[in-house]
């Protein structure tokens, strides 16, 4: 079974519930097994103006191609009444497909591993709670990057999501990498 890692944000509504929709929604695509959902963290946006965001990053088991499973976080975006008035706009939910596999491509609609994974911690660090040892295909190691973004501080919240009972088992409520309130 092929995974795939997909990251989750929001910085407009509710949250919390958008994060916990969405991966009700995912969980319940034709063809896609949520298997794992990091805790949920809170940032500063990065390289945009706005509200706090929350993000995480989910493991889905699945044979579909990635270009399905981009147009499946697209579909659920839309659902979520996600608009684009401008670039990096504050969103209702942001599904971003950050790598599936060994893939490595740059199309017109999809680029893999996403090209902007390596510069936010809001990505790598989820990306670590799941897997510490995840390469990036064609980047290198989690941490390698993560070491140089200081500058990016994150709050984990204690409360884990609350997932769909289908991923609720794989849901890690403790980081066992570093304390509850930031990863530094
Ligand atoms: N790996 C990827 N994951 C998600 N979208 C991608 C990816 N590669 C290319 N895209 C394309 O990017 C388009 C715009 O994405 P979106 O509006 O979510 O960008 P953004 O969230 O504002 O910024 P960023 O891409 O930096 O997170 C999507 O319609 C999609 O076709
Ligand atoms: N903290 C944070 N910053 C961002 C985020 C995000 O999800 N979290 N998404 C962006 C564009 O997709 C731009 N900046």
């Amino acid at each position: 079974m092929g995974v795939a890692y997909i990251g989750l944000g929001a910085n407009l509504g509710d949250l919390r519930l958008a994060l916990e929709s969405a991966l009700a929604d995912l969980a319940a695509w034709p063809g896609i097994r949520v298997s794992a959902v990091s805790g949920a963290y809170r940032s500063a946006p990065v390289g945009c103006e706005g509200p706090d965001f929350l993000n995480a990053v989910a493991r889905l088991e699945t044979e579909l191609p990635p270009e399905v499973v981009l147009e499946a976080l697209l579909a659920i975006e839309l659902r979520h009444g996600r608009e684009r008035p401008f670039r990096h706009a504050p969103r209702t939910l942001d599904l971003d497909l950050l790598i599936q596999d060994g893939a490595q491509l740059d199309t017109e609609r999809l680029t893999l591993p996403h090209p902007r994974l390596h510069q936010r911690a809001f990505v790598l660090r989820p990306l670590l709670e799941l897997d510490p040892s995840l390469t990036l295909p064609g980047l290198g190691t989690l941490v390698a990057h993560l070491g140089a973004l200081v500058d990016q501080p994150l709050t984990r919240e204690p409360e884990p999501l609350r997932l769909p009972a289908v991923a609720a088992a794989v849901n890690p409520s403790i980081d066992p990498l570093s304390d509850s309130t930031s990863r530094s």
